[in-house]
């Protein structure tokens, strides 16, 4: 997977289109095979109208058999690729997930997150509309070529005439497809800001009430802007479509009167200007759809573009296994050397954490205090493994924590992390459902949480709680998966003081008793005396401080 764009993933060598290669060719055949039925079938229905007097059967014979290779053509293509193209979309969307859950968490972070979603669902859907319409489209391309090869058998020089009329028309929309798609670029990209404020009407709803100059900032400055500045862009898009759509239009019928014009200059047999009248009526359609594709298929570009930039953002995977047994931990946790800096923003220099050395005991309590943004959970993911050292080492029991093994050696923690996330479902643990459910609710009454919520076959009945409360709930997470190393990033902040004492002095020794070793971040140092040693981040550097 490593250096794979999802381009690649669709066309490369073991590429999505290339797993369906056979689908998709058969789709492709059968589209021709219904061509070539209906270009036979326009050249018999010609023949009927100048030389009437052939037999009736035969003819009936090979109208019916045309019409039904047509049909049949026609519905088999259309029912692989629907299959084929949702297959393709399933797929895509599932490796666009691996990907995402497989990326390391700093190139998540620098993606942002609020980026994922208008890519996982609109440009997504957009590509699987490709997929889905573009063998449909192949067999009307097919039926205007095979159009325009019974029409050079039947005359070249009026075959000319059409393939000029076609190849200006063609020009006029690429054209248009140039500037358009421009356009589509710069509304995709407002579609990321206008998603962005979206999040912001849910996230900020209670400040957005609370205040109205930032609910005009919001209506007006974001969401009306980016929305003006997309429409903007898509009706000059459209109007450049039309355009080149009408004139093309136009330019045909043009064409037919062209055709009329030089068939009796050249003194053509009768037959050759019904011929060419006919299968340019008829291709006409065909024709559109194709037209018809390419604003689709601009759109479509620029929605694979933000797919492939989604994939190449996350082509670098964790070469960690997701299989590999957690190792256990005996002695203890160390960072030998490490150093971390986030990327550089506007010019601004970036934090570096270290370089610094810690040691982290079996069945120690660790604190880690320090001012705001002095690099507490900068420290914690490079502890937990979320982060990859960019110098020193990271050791478990003395042995250095690869690339191939952080995945097994993040299995060691359970963490409640100050942005941490509530999960609804207790996670899956050795011990048998009931017991776990039993486990779970006897923690959510010690907890002071029976009241308001329940847990059935794994799943709590409820997050709704307050901040307090949730921060509690994701303890409860904590203890039910139990993993040897407990962390937990100013988890007491907003407690009321009788649990904030009884998280420090009743839980806190109560895990360690049952073999935990416990990373604390905290500035409560009225509980200093809790841990059995307290590490001081300052500037992204650790000193040891003394405890009562
Ligand atoms: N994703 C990020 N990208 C760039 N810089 C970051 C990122 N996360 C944190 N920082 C910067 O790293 C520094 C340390 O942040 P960190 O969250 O580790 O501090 P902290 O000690 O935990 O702070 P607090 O007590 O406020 O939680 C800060 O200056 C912050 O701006």
């Amino acid at each position: 997977m490593r250096d794979m764009t999802s381009l690649s993933m669709l066309l490369g060598p073991a590429g999505l289109l290339r797993r369906h290669a056979l689908a998709l060719t058969l789709a492709g055949l059968a589209g021709v095979a219904a061509s070539a039925a209906t270009v036979a079938l326009l050249a018999r229905i010609n023949a009927a109208l100048h030389r009437p007097a052939g037999p009736l059967t035969e003819m009936v014979l090979a109208f019916t058999g045309l019409g039904l290779a047509m049909l049949a053509g026609r519905a088999t293509a259309s029912a692989l690729s629907n299959r084929t193209g949702q297959a393709i979309i399933q797929e895509l969307r599932l490796m666009l997930a691996q990907r995402i859950l497989a990326a390391p968490l700093d190139a998540l972070e620098r993606y942002r997150t609020h980026r994922l979603v208008p890519v996982l669902t609109q440009d997504v859907g957009m590509v699987s509309g490709l997929c889905l319409s573009l063998p449909m489209t192949v067999v009307a391309a097919s039926v205007v070529v095979g159009c325009v090869l019974w029409l050079a058998w039947l005359s070249w020089q009026l075959a000319v005439l059409v393939l000029s009329a076609l190849a200006l028309s063609l020009a006029l929309q690429r054209w248009a497809q140039e500037r358009a798609i421009v356009r589509f670029e710069a509304a995709r990209s407002d579609e990321d800001a206008l998603h962005k404020a979206w999040r912001t009407l849910g996230d900020g709803a209670k400040e957005l009430r609370l205040s109205r100059s930032r609910r005009r900032q919001l209506l007006d400055g974001r969401i009306a802007r980016h929305a003006a500045d997309i429409a903007r862009a898509q009706v000059q898009a459209g109007d450049l479509y039309a355009l080149s759509f009408e004139a093309s239009a136009a330019l045909y019928f043009l064409l037919v009167a062209l055709v009329f014009a030089a068939a009796r200059l050249w003194q053509l047999p009768s037959e050759v200007a019904g011929g060419f009248v006919l299968a340019l009526l008829y291709m006409k359609g065909s024709l559109d759809q194709v037209l018809g594709f390419l604003p689709f298929y601009a759109r479509a570009r620029v929605a694979l573009g933000r797919v492939d930039e989604l994939g190449s953002s996350f082509s670098n995977p964790e070469s960690s296994s997701a299989e590999g047994t957690p190792p256990p931990l005996m002695h203890g946790i160390a960072l030998q050397g490490v150093r971390y800096a986030y990327e550089a923003a506007d010019g601004v220099a970036p934090f570096t954490l270290g370089p610094l050395d810690l040691q982290l005991r079996r069945g120690e309590i660790l604190f880690i205090a320090g001012d705001n943004g002095a690099g507490k959970t900068t420290l914690l993911k490079l502890l937990t493994g979320l982060y990859r050292p960019q110098q020193g080492e990271l050791l478990l029991d003395g042995r250095q924590v690869d690339d191939a093994g952080r995945d097994a050696y993040r299995q060691l923690f359970s963490p409640v992390l100050s942005d941490f996330h509530l999960f609804e479902e207790l996670p899956d643990t050795d011990a048998p459902p009931a017991e776990r459910d039993a486990a779970a609710q006897a923690a959510l009454e010690r907890l002071g949480l029976a009241h308001k919520l329940s847990v059935r076959a794994g799943r709590l009945s409820s997050t709704d709680l307050s901040t307090g409360q949730r921060k509690r709930l994701a303890m409860v997470h904590a203890w039910a998966e139990a993993r040897p190393v407990m962390v937990f990033d100013e988890w007491a902040a907003d407690q009321d003081p009788a649990f904030r004492t009884r998280f420090y002095r009743e839980f806190l020794p109560a895990l360690r008793e049952h073999g935990h070793t416990l990373v604390v971040i905290s500035h409560d140092e009225r509980y200093f005396d809790v841990a059995d040693r307290v590490l001081v981040m300052d500037g992204g550097r650790l000193q040891e401080t003394a405890v009562n």
